[in-house]
């Protein structure tokens, strides 16, 4: 995959299909557009992505700060599933400020688009001017085909990356990977922590998480958690160790089951199941060690019933 991105000067010569869109979360609406994309790759077209390089919440009023995405973690999602180029447009003033059939043009005449794939909702131009009719009148003016998707529903609420963030940040995990259609995931190097977990008997694996990334509410989950491939069970803190003294940053905290090697400096990946309990205040080391075990007793309860 192609990845272009802090440019406005792009080009793609090869004919292509093209979806456009945030694409935070990657969710189960988006999907119908990437089996479009996919029909028409079959058919001879290169599959683009254009979406935009938005700049942090203090920059651009109206965009939220935390991604259910990063800019990386979507590369690789896009990667996976056959994208041949994706484009990060950087959002400037100049792009903000575009007349909808001016962006059209741009689209066609920058990435030679043959077809675009859209939700009917989507929009684009200067004030959001652009919509699925815009785009459908001048498909014939610009050569190009317009699909246009009704959007996918659950709960009679269309599927978006709003619904899934507000889902992660009230804790409903099951309902946000079913919305996303796979599970939640933070991805982090593993750092040292305060080395207490080891002398507790729980030792854990400290994941600083990306800044940008939506974390669910400080809690404990139980989680399955990537390292090298290998799948292990594990349950999470997500949060800053009140019990704990001093500042402790945000962290994803993992006691992994049945599992003690050194993995420190290794990439991992944790991927959410479902919200044990909120993080509390403990008036003592060992009244949450207590609780920690309650908390790995209810994890190994929770994968023995899924065999
Ligand atoms: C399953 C689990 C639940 C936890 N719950 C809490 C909690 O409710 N409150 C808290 O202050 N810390 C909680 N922690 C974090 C512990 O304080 C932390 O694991 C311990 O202090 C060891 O940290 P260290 O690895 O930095 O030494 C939890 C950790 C795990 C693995
Ligand atoms: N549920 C859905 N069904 C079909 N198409 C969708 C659905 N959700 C989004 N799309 C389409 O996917 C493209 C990208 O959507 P985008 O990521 O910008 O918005 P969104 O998923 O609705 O999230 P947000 O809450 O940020 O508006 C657009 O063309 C949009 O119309």
């Amino acid at each position: 995959m192609k990845y272009i991105k802090n440019t406005l000067d792009f080009h793609v010569e090869e004919p292509t299909v093209i979806s456009l869109g945030k694409f935070d979360g990657i969710h189960r609406g988006h999907e119908l557009l990437m089996e479009k994309l996919a029909q028409k790759k079959e058919e001879g077209l290169k599959a683009a992505i254009f979406t935009f390089d938005i700049p942090p919440k203090k920059n651009v009023e109206h965009i939220e700060a935390k991604v259910l995405t990063t800019n990386e973690e979507k590369m690789h999602i896009f990667e996976g599933i056959g994208i041949d180029y994706l484009i990060e447009c950087p959002f400037t003033r100049e792009v903000m400020c575009m007349e909808p059939e001016d962006f059209i043009r741009m689209l066609v005449e920058k990435l030679n688009v043959k077809c675009i794939v859209a939700g009917e909702d989507f929009h684009f131009g200067h004030n959001r001017r652009g919509d699925y009719q815009m785009l459908k009148r001048y498909a014939l003016v610009y050569g190009y085909e317009a699909l246009i998707l009704s959007k996918m529903k659950e709960d009679e609420r269309d599927i978006s990356s709003t619904f899934v963030r507000e889902e992660i940040m009230a804790g409903n995990i099951e309902k946000a990977n079913h919305l996303l259609g796979y599970r939640y995931f933070v991805t982090g190097m593993v750092k040292h922590g305060n080395q207490i977990g080891r002398t507790i008997g729980i030792p854990t694996i400290n994941l600083i998480p990306p800044e940008e990334k939506l974390l669910p509410p400080f809690g404990v989950y139980v989680t399955e958690v990537f390292i090298d491939d290998k799948r292990y069970y594990g349950v999470t803190n997500v949060g800053c160790k009140p019990t704990i003294k001093g500042n402790n940053p945000v962290g994803v905290e993992t006691h992994l089951l049945d599992f003690r090697e050194d993995v420190y400096e290794k990439v991992v990946t944790v991927e959410f199941r479902t919200m044990i309990r909120e993080e509390r205040k403990f008036e003592s080391i060992e009244k949450l060690q207590e609780q920690m075990m309650n908390d790995i007793a209810f994890t190994r309860a929770f994968f023995a019933k899924m065999k």
